[in-house]
């Protein structure tokens, strides 16, 4: 893109090659142009543009010109406006202009129609699972350096720029009635994920699944035992979740994993200023568990998807496992592996009751949420909620 100011007159927007440039009305302090490297080398029309502008304003305004070497401009520019040290990606299909310019081999047809946004320890992997059994639900590829989630809106793959997001996914062989998804469990309690999720993909669905918070955190905390996490390993789950500010930095980092993601009523709130709440979708994990064919139907209605997929046919439950699996041909069953679904002791009345009183304001907190969007109260919710009367 080349872009100059050719023309004068205080207030009025300057047009270059079908770009818009200043505006007189916004006076920028600084303002930054950027010309293609090609046609800034090939033809010197950036650098005769760039040279004509300069001296067109010292000639016609009585602005005075400064410049730095690049490195200290932008970190002049990034002082002046720190907000923008973040980037924020739109979706560039948006824009005919983007569409236009883009080279043949680029779509639009990589980004996910929806995103299954964790809280951890929920029954993600398992509604993943399911989502694949259907026919038009495709998730993204594996990552082939981990094999693990795509986690881009939420912490430094961000800044790998929207084409190495939309390479995990593949070309649907029916743009308009396939459904391309992608799960990130931890999404859900990030900071950053709504807002950029809503500026790249605002008509995405969200699905979220909630179990009891208590649950969760433990749940979590014998993840990170199985991982050996030293802390996990060392301290016990109430010497954890108790800990005071004093404690050693690695029994806090851990006991925050544990308990902030099941602020819930806190984080959905924060997907709800982005997305209105007719495209978000809270699943109740027990129920999950306990009922996957109904949830599952509940997810198809919700996502519109068609043909309608028989999950009570599909799905069988599994004694040995202890949940319910994906039922193949021949009776055998495809069951999720051994880090889901974990044996381990129950966990201990001093913990439950201290848990119990931690949530106490959250859970209060979502009931009321909850009852706003016309949704039901899971029942551990309500459990939980009968112990505050
Ligand atoms: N069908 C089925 N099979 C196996 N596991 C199931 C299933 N449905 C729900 N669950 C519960 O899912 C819990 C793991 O949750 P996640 O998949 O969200 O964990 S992770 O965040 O991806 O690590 C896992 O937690 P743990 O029991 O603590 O291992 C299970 O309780």
């Amino acid at each position: 893109m080349s872009c100059a100011v050719l023309g004068t007159g205080g207030e009025t927007a300057y047009w270059i090659f079908g770009v818009p440039c200043l505006k007189g009305s916004s006076r920028p302090q600084i303002s930054i142009f950027m010309t293609h490297l090609s046609n800034y080398g090939n033809d010197r029309l950036g650098l005769y543009t760039f040279a004509n502008l300069a001296s067109f304003i010292k000639s016609s305004t009585n602005l005075r010109l400064q410049t730095l070497p690049p490195v200290q401009l932008a970190q002049k520019y990034f002082q002046l406006f720190p907000e923008q040290t973040d980037p924020l990606w739109q979706n560039p299909c948006d824009d005919k202009r983007h569409r236009d310019i883009w080279s043949r081999d680029k779509t639009c047809d990589h980004l996910p129609k929806f995103l299954v946004i964790g809280p951890q320890k929920t029954g993600t992997t398992a509604l993943y699972l399911f989502l694949l059994m259907h026919p038009s639900i495709i998730s993204n590829l594996p990552s082939p350096k981990t094999f693990e989630e795509v986690q881009f809106f939420n912490g430094n793959n961000y800044h790998k720029g929207i084409d190495w997001y939309m390479e995990f996914f593949p070309t649907p062989s029916n743009v308009t009635t396939d459904l391309l998804f992608e799960k990130s469990a931890n999404y859900f309690h990030s900071e950053e994920a709504p807002r950029r999720a809503a500026s790249l993909i605002p008509k995405a669905k969200i699905i979220t699944i909630l179990i009891d918070p208590s649950d969760r955190a433990y749940s979590w905390y014998q993840h990170q035992r199985s991982h050996e996490d030293p802390a996990a390993l060392r301290f016990n789950f109430y010497e954890v979740i108790s800990c005071g500010p004093w404690a050693p930095p690695e029994i806090r980092a851990l006991q925050k994993r544990c308990l902030a993601p099941g602020w819930y009523a806190l984080h959905i709130q924060r997907w709800l200023s982005h997305f209105p709440a007719s495209q978000l979708l809270i699943v109740d994990g027990q129920q999950l568990r306990s009922d996957p064919a109904t949830v599952m139907d509940e997810v198809q209605k919700f996502l519109g998807v068609s043909p309608h997929y028989n999950y009570s046919e599909a799905l069988t439950f599994d004694p040995q496992k202890g949940f319910w699996c994906q039922l193949l041909e021949g009776g055998k069953t495809k069951c999720l592996g051994k880090s889901k679904g974990r044996k381990y002791p129950p966990m201990d009345r001093e913990s439950r009751a201290f848990l119990s009183s931690y949530y106490r304001e959250h859970n209060v907190e979502l009931s009321k949420l909850l009852h706003r969007l016309g949704q039901p109260l899971p029942s551990w919710l309500r459990q939980e909620l009968q112990k505050v009367r």
